[in-house]
């Protein structure tokens, strides 16, 4: 796999009013996220996190196993069998300056172990935030993901990412992950 083969963009995974709509539906139900073995680690991770699933989004799940299918079948080819989590979605503020460090997906747990592919959409317009930039490095210098709200990109789980420190306003994403046997 190339460095360029290393990640996949869809401009308009989702539109503007399923962004607003899920924005403001799960705004209020959002908890500290970025636990470590059950500590606060707010060096690493500052941001709220909230969780749904197929029956309270079916038609973004649906969208989402969608766009999961064509992605990994036009690009990746990954041999994924579930989607062993719910989907997140992650507030970033900007008065705590909301980010989240360098680090890769597949975790020692029996689910991070089998994560493969990961899916981030940008739910914020980009004019709601100041720095809050999704960036990956896949082979040793980082580039910025889109900004546009609704776009999707996706990566394998292993390739290092971060969320650069949030400076102002509310940065929102919404993160999926697919798993299947851990890479061998
Ligand atoms: O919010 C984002 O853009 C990325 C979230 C992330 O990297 C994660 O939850 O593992
Ligand atoms: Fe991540």
């Amino acid at each position: 796999m190339f460095p360029e083969e290393m990640f996949a963009i869809v401009p308009d995974a989702l539109d503007p009013a399923t962004c607003d709509r899920l924005i403001n539906g799960f705004a209020h139900e959002m908890d500290e996220g970025g636990l470590v073995q059950g500590q606060a680690a707010t060096h690493i991770r500052r941001s709220k996190i909230t969780w749904f699933n197929e029956e309270q989004e079916p038609v973004v799940c649906r969208r989402i196993v969608d766009l999961v299918a064509d992605v990994n079948r036009n690009v990746f080819d990954f041999s994924l069998t579930e989607f062993a989590e719910d989907a997140q979605i992650a507030c970033y503020a900007g008065d705590l300056r909301g980010h989240y460090d360098w680090h890769s997906d597949v975790g020692a747990s029996d689910v991070a172990r089998r994560r493969k592919l990961t899916m981030v959409i940008q739910l914020s317009e980009p004019d709601q935030y100041e720095g809050g930039q999704l960036q990956l490095n896949p082979a040793g210098h980082f580039i910025d993901a889109p900004m546009a709200r609704g776009s999707a990109i996706f990566f394998p789980s292993f390739v290092l990412h971060r969320v650069a420190p949030t400076t102002a306003g509310l940065r929102y994403s919404l993160t999926q992950w697919v798993h299947g046997n851990p890479f061998r």
